[in-house]
């Protein structure tokens, strides 16, 4: 199997880069698979505290591989496909540890639902974020008409969606899509700068701060309030809050272990 996907370890911090730079970091089933087997393997590693998922080349991601959908030949196999993508990309987004999409150039399509499935996005002043599926005569099938209107404002989504047009990362920033610009080339610079300042978290608070965020909006306030009640009970009883509390006392930063 070709490597669409490369993994470094920095500083507590993996770096995943789409590595298909010839077609853009066009996503395709192996991009999916390697994803996942990557998710599997930094799960466990108690030395990896975020993520940063970046491209090489001159952008981000162009999307769905448009040559692998090309050469299907049955429906099942685009419904197949399609799957991969959002199976992945559901891994990314319940994934225990906090990840940032370092984007540039272009996310479009499957690039920009990429980015929609991780916690926090940094983009490049001059990046274009789009949906355009609607020029190829389908929809966004991979999270995008549901991830997009819950980041912005729903018009804008809408827009976006219903006319395939991208918005730049000044934009996008403004709307809050995008956590961070960064000027051109610092992308991946920014993004695990802003990586850094979550590896500093207790783990067990990051995944249950993500959890908190992602499943709360679905729900009652008031059963929200009381989920995020239990879950800070929880946490009360680890050792990693008596780290923090007595790290306080230190003037010093938490060591935080996960327990
Ligand atoms: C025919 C299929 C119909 C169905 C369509 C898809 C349905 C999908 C259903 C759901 C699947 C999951 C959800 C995701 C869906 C998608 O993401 S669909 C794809 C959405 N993306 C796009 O439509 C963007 C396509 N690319 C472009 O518009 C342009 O490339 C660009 C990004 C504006 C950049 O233009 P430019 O700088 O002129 O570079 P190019 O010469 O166009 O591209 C450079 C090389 O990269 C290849 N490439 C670009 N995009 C893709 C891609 N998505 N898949 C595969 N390859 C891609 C391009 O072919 C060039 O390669 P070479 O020709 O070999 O140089």
């Amino acid at each position: 199997m070709n490597t669409v996907l490369r993994t470094e370890l920095r500083d507590r911090i993996a770096v995943l880069t789409l590595d298909r730079p010839g077609q853009l970091n066009a996503i395709g089933s192996e991009t999916a698979e390697q994803l996942k087997q990557t998710l599997a393997d930094v799960r466990d590693n108690d030395d990896v505290r975020a993520l940063v998922i970046t491209g090489a080349g001159r952008a981000f991601s162009a999307g769905a591989d448009l040559g692998e959908i090309e050469s299907f030949t049955a429906p099942g196999q685009f419904r197949t496909f399609v799957g991969r993508l959002t199976e992945a990309f559901a891994l990314l987004e319940d994934f225990p540890k906090p990840s940032v999409a370092a984007v540039h150039g272009f996310a479009f399509g499957g690039g920009l639902e990429l980015a929609l499935a991780c916690d926090l996005r940094v983009a490049e002043r001059g990046t274009r974020l789009g949906l355009p599926e609607m020029k190829l005569g389908v929809l966004p099938g991979a999270g995008g008409t549901q991830r997009l209107p819950r980041l912005l404002p729903p018009a804008i989504a809408r827009q976006m969606i219903l006319t395939g047009e991208p918005i730049d990362a000044e934009r996008a920033h403004a709307l809050g899509l995008v956590n961070e610009l960064a000027e051109p080339g610092g992308a991946l610079k920014t993004a695990e700068a802003l990586a850094a300042k979550l590896t500093a978290g207790a783990p067990l608070a990051l995944a249950a701060g993500k959890r908190l965020v992602d499943y709360g909006l679905g729900m009652d306030l008031e059963a929200a309030i009381a989920y995020e009640r239990e879950t800070v009970a929880v946490l009360f009883s680890t050792e990693d809050r008596a780290e923090g509390l007595k790290a306080f006392r230190e003037r010093r930063p938490g060591d935080f272990r996960g327990v």
